[in-house]
């Protein structure tokens, strides 16, 4: 089982292409993410080539945030190639709750088995056909709420699925982990959750999907205390948690922040 540390060194030394399907607010944050972390981004999602693409991608990452029935048909297109080739791919399932075109589109990418699912607490326990009280793309809801739901999901899909939020869960139905750390700017700035999901996909690339999801949040909370130390609001937060992402390196990804849960 590699640490966090060992598995960024082996991220950084692959530099994965990732495929990322992400909604229009995230897409230039999430690639700009991807390249600090130390990964390629491609954004490709029209059905016409998303498939194609996605035999060439080490992974593919899925998010709904802009949704649309031609998104939703790309989103399909490329998972169905990745599943063949046995890429690893994610899903983001932003606002799953909200509209039936959003309830349909997860539903039918669950169904795809996704290698790993990221989300809010609102959105993994709405997967987890639980209440929730999620406003929008904002978690309503906190992550020990949905922690039970998050086993349920792991257990019945054979995903691992990680709920982010102030101490983030991971758990693969069996094993579980909580990640602490991070910074209360990080949910003041969008789309942190659609890059780190995009960040998911590079680390899953390279080692198992467990272990992937643990570094990558694992990551993010480390960037996220840097950049915290040197911003002084949500706008300077931007700029200083990109620099935090490619500042980061095996020695600051301090296992200390990781716990059995
Ligand atoms: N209060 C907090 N304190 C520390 N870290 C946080 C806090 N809230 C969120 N994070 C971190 O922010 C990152 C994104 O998680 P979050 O749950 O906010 O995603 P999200 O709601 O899907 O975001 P978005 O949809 O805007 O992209 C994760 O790394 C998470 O650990
Ligand atoms: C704000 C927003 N709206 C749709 S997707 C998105 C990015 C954060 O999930
Ligand atoms: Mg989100």
């Amino acid at each position: 089982m590699p640490t966090p540390s060992e598995s960024l060194v082996a991220m950084r030394d692959a530099a994965p292409l990732v495929q990322c399907i992400t909604n229009f607010v995230a897409m230039n944050f999430a690639a700009n993410a991807l390249l600090a972390a130390g990964a390629a981004p491609a954004m490709v999602h029209d059905p016409e080539e998303s498939g194609e693409f996605a035999a060439v991608a080490r992974a593919v990452t899925v998010n709904i945030g802009t949704l649309s029935p031609r998104w939703l048909a790309g989103m399909s297109e490329a998972v169905a190639v990745a599943q063949k080739a046995g890429t690893p791919w994610v899903l983001d399932p932003v606002a799953c709750f909200a509209t039936t075109l959003r309830r349909e589109g997860t539903g039918k990418l669950l169904q795809m088995q996704p290698t790993i699912v990221r989300g809010n607490a609102s959105e993994i326990m709405a997967i987890a056909g639980e209440d929730s009280s999620g406003q929008g793309v904002d978690a309503g809801d906190p992550v020990a709420a949905a922690e039970a739901g998050a086993r349920k999901v792991a257990e019945a899909s054979g995903s691992v699925v990680a709920v982010t939020g102030e101490v983030d869960y991971v758990t693969d139905g069996t094993r579980a982990v909580r990640i602490a750390g991070g910074s209360a700017l990080m949910p003041r700035v969008t789309a942190t959750g659609c890059s780190l999901t995009t960040v998911c996909g590079a680390y899953a690339a390279v080692v198992e999907p467990f272990d992937a999801t643990v570094a990558a949040l694992v990551h993010f909370a480390a960037a996220g205390e840097l950049a915290a130390d040197k911003a002084e609001g949500p706008g300077s937060f931007i700029p200083a948690f990109l620099d935090a992402l490619a500042a980061v390196g095996p020695d600051t990804l301090n296992e200390d922040r990781v716990s059995v849960a």
